[in-house]
């Protein structure tokens, strides 16, 4: 069970600390992706990773603004999220550059926190539309990359508050999952009321989670609700 924090553009240094240092010996895998601000060379339990919500894929260079690999390694940073709906829609960033950051991360032999997920209108055309919209996403992607972990997270629960129900969940992540074995996240207005009913789904290995988890209170309240405590 993967239980994962995306703190989007929110937190400073001093308070990003003070959730880390909150969380003590989580019951579950724990990712915090924090602000690039935010980094630092935390002491946690090993089930803790701090993880990048962005990078740009090269080592080192003249990428005025950017985060390179040289930045994230020197706080030991390993897990990475691509192709989150903000960065694809919100920043237009283009698919070629999601394939290339994914590759290069594969280089890396970064941890991928993958994200998938079909914008509203595309859900409301039907589940037929659904899967071919996955498919345009999966495609350029090694799926059969070994640290590799994809998250579910329609665009229309995004922040939301109105999360996919538990159905649409499960018939989304069974099809995804005859596309590939990684581990399979949900996100999309999760919280601690509905933690527990979405990642006690058969086909759910865990919850990608962003308003809901900034506040150090609540995100200890969402691990709580996740009883299942297997540590993959
Ligand atoms: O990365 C997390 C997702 O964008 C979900 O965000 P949310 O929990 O605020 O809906």
């Amino acid at each position: 069970m993967i239980i994962a924090s995306n703190f989007k553009t929110n937190h400073t240094r001093a308070s990003a600390r003070a959730f880390v240092e909150a969380l003590g010996a989580p019951k579950c895998e724990v990712r915090v992706f924090m602000p690039f601000t935010a980094l630092d060379n935390f002491e946690t339990n090993c089930q803790i990773k701090m993880g990048a919500q962005n990078f740009y894929p090269v080592q080192s260079g003249s990428f005025t603004g950017e985060i390179g690999a040289e930045q994230l390694e020197e706080f030991g940073i390993q897990s990475v999220l691509i192709g989150h709906s903000e960065r694809r829609h919100i920043l237009q960033e283009p698919t070629t550059l999601i394939r290339q950051k994914f590759a290069f991360a594969v280089v890396k032999n970064w941890e991928i926190v993958y994200c998938i997920g079909e914008p509203k209108e595309v859900r409301e055309e039907g589940f037929e539309a659904v899967k071919a919209y996955l498919e345009t996403q999966l495609e350029g992607i090694d799926m059969a990359y070994e640290r590799l972990i994809v998250a579910y997270e329609p665009v229309w629960a995004i922040g939301t508050g109105l999360s996919a129900s538990v159905e649409q969940i499960q018939e989304t992540h069974q099809y995804i999952k005859t596309r590939l074995s990684a581990p399979l996240l949900y996100g999309g207005s999760v919280n601690a009321n509905n933690v527990a009913s979405i990642v006690g789904l058969k086909e759910c290995d865990g919850a990608l989670i962003g308003s809901a988890s900034w506040k150090k209170e609540a995100f200890l309240e969402i691990l709580n609700h996740t009883t299942q405590g297997e540590i993959r």
